[in-house]
């Protein structure tokens, strides 16, 4: 079985960060694990708090999987400080893994931050070099690449910027911002686009995370680039066209429709 390393953020309310990503990972059938390295007290509606674990913890943790598995592909989620990010990039140095899938978090949904502003630099000089693939959304990528992205010309030159800042791919997410759910991707050679319908849900806590974490999970399987984020473009789709109205904010993505298609019923308040 391949098997798959979230490094990433705790989400009590299941929807997001860690435990998103290890939903993920079960339902492409490669074995999930997980680095913790911050807890966040946040729900469908807010954030209430962030506690971050010590660089020297989020060291053993990787250490502990490393030591003991071959990692087929890994998912980087939420880094929300400095340290946080030199401890992982530090890891990932020594230990070189294979399929690196960052998702450069650095608000929630709600529009709460995950990441603390003056690290962004960080970000971008110690942990992006280590990217085979960076997955910002628009205001993620605007960040990053300094210029503002207001339709699909806009997105192949923030790609480019982005691609130059040393990432081996860059994939701009337009799903929520731009007309149609379009996602560009820069290998340094073309530009390959990822468009499906927009649909009209407010249900879309952890999108990001599921579709990175599927990604991570499709390369692992041994896909080509272009090939994981085609499937797993088509898996994220699925999951928000039925997504789960649980909570009082934005509802989470569903992982198990396939499951109950199948006939497991699974449906509300069984
Ligand atoms: N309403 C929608 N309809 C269809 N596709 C969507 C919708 N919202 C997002 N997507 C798609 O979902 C995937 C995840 O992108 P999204 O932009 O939501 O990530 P994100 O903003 O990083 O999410 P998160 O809040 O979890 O960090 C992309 O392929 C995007 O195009
Ligand atoms: C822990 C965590 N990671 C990522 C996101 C972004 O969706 C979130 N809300 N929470």
């Amino acid at each position: 079985m391949k098997k798959v390393l979230s490094i990433a953020g705790s989400d009590c309310s299941g929807g997001a960060g860690i435990q998103a990503d290890l939903k993920t990972f079960s339902a492409h059938g490669v074995f999930g694990m997980s680095v913790i390295v911050s807890v966040v007290a946040e729900n469908t509606s807010r954030v209430i708090d962030i506690q971050d674990i010590t660089p020297d913890m989020i060291e053993k943790q990787i250490d502990a999987v490393f030591e003991d598995i071959e990692v087929d592909a890994i998912k980087i989620g939420m880094l929300s400080t400095k340290p946080c990010m030199e401890a992982v990039a530090k890891k990932m140095e020594e230990y070189k893994p294979k399929n690196i899938v960052i998702d450069p978090v650095m608000y929630a949904k709600n529009g709460c931050s995950l990441m603390d502003d003056n690290s962004i630099e960080t970000l971008l000089k110690v942990v992006l070099p280590y990217a085979d693939l960076l997955t910002p959304n628009i205001p993620e990528a605007e960040k990053i690449s300094n210029i503002k992205i207001s339709n699909k010309e806009d997105m192949k030159i923030a790609a480019k910027i982005i691609y130059e800042m040393g990432c081996k791919n860059v994939l701009i997410k337009g799903g929520y911002y731009i007309e149609n759910a379009l996602d560009v991707l820069y290998d340094g050679k073309e530009h390959y686009y990822f468009e499906t319908k927009r649909i009209d849900t407010k249900n879309t806590h952890g999108t990001g995370c599921t579709f990175s974490s599927a990604i991570a999970s499709n390369l692992a399987l041994g896909m080509t680039m272009p090939t994981a984020i085609k499937q797993a473009k088509e898996y994220i789709t699925t999951a928000i066209e039925h997504s789960l109205d649980i909570g009082k904010g934005n509802g989470p993505t569903n992982h198990f429709y396939d499951l109950y298609k199948n006939g497991l019923d699974v449906s509300e308040d069984k």
